[in-house]
């Protein structure tokens, strides 16, 4: 039995790295009646067939999953967030922070296109990386697109660990992890401009060996699923909600119609975002609102 990691699925097969050496494997055929799928970043057990071929027979315990992109075991996520074209959505980078934090999963927010902004979006937008990285988040808004700064600071913040890059298609995942490791020389398209959509340039999950951490570049995607949490959990999703709620009147105040709410009065003062708080009670009504999902 030999141990290695999946780097890459496609179509049923799953690479799987042991140092320099790549076996093409397939999963077991009990693992599907398990329902179990083994996932890119998954740390496996596997028998050698072949030379370089193999199947999966165990999968190891998972740090954490998630579901879009599907990956395991990932330290931390780098936020790929269009400043400009596709438009700056807080309603996105919310949604992608609050599942990072549902699984403990580090995000690293990094401003792509903001050689594009006009110098008042310029100033708007720098402006909401400053209010993000008061949360705290770790914020990275280039200000020439690519610098070295930039790639740098980045470069730092995931050697070592297994990184995930996530973000909106046409985001500019794979231009950026180009200008991180200009061998990959990934595929990247242009944004259809009719139909203001990426091109799905990236089609699968794959992990890349870069500057010391592995990184995972993963599809885009258009919309994304509610949560499965409580709506009452919703709150200690938002790292400076959290603070907060240790100064509102009642204990599991849920910031929303409750007379002495830190939270309220910290958005009225404006050290909290406004959009944050806006994003929060649109989510905090769909998950309370949601049908609940019946088991078959
Ligand atoms: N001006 C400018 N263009 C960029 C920047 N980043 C990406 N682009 C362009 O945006 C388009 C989409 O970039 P991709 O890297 O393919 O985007 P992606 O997020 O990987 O897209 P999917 O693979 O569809 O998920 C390409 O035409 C890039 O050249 C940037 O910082 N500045
Ligand atoms: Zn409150």
């Amino acid at each position: 039995m030999t141990q290695g990691k999946i780097y890459q699925s496609l179509s049923g097969f799953y690479d799987v790295h042991v140092g320099d050496k790549i076996y093409r494997t397939r999963a077991r055929g009990n693992f599907r009646k398990r329902k179990i799928t083994p996932l890119v970043g998954d740390d496996v057990e596997f028998k050698i067939k072949d030379q370089d071929q193999g199947y999966i027979l165990k999968i190891l315990p998972r740090k954490n999953s998630l579901v879009r992109p599907p990956v395991a075991n990932i330290d931390q996520a780098i936020v790929a967030t269009a400043a400009i074209e596709p438009d700056f959505s807080s309603n996105l980078l919310d949604r992608q922070l609050i599942g990072l934090e549902i699984s403990r999963i580090k995000p690293i927010i990094y401003f792509t296109k903001t050689d594009l902004l006009t110098k008042d979006q310029w100033q708007r937008l720098s402006q909401i990386a400053t209010d993000y990285r008061a949360i705290p988040y770790d914020v990275i808004f280039p200000k020439q697109a690519f610098d070295d700064a930039s790639l740098n600071e980045l470069r730092q913040l995931f050697a070592g660990k297994e990184n995930v890059i996530m973000g909106q298609t046409g985001a500019g995942k794979s231009t950026l992890l180009n200008h991180l490791a200009p061998g990959l020389d990934l595929a990247t398209g242009e944004i259809s401009a009719a139909l203001n959509r990426g091109k799905h340039t990236t089609r699968k999950v794959a992990l890349l060996n870069v500057n010391d951490g592995i990184i995972a570049d993963t599809p885009g995607f258009s919309s994304y699923d509610t949560f499965d949490i409580d709506y009452r959990q919703l709150g200690s999703y938002f790292p400076e909600f959290k603070r907060a709620s240790v100064k509102c009147r009642f204990r599991g105040c849920a910031h929303v119609n409750e007379p002495g709410c830190e939270v309220k009065r910290q958005v009225s003062a404006g050290t909290i975002m406004t959009s944050r708080y806006e994003n929060y009670l649109q989510l905090y009504t769909d998950i309370k609102n949601r049908k609940p999902i019946y088991k078959k």
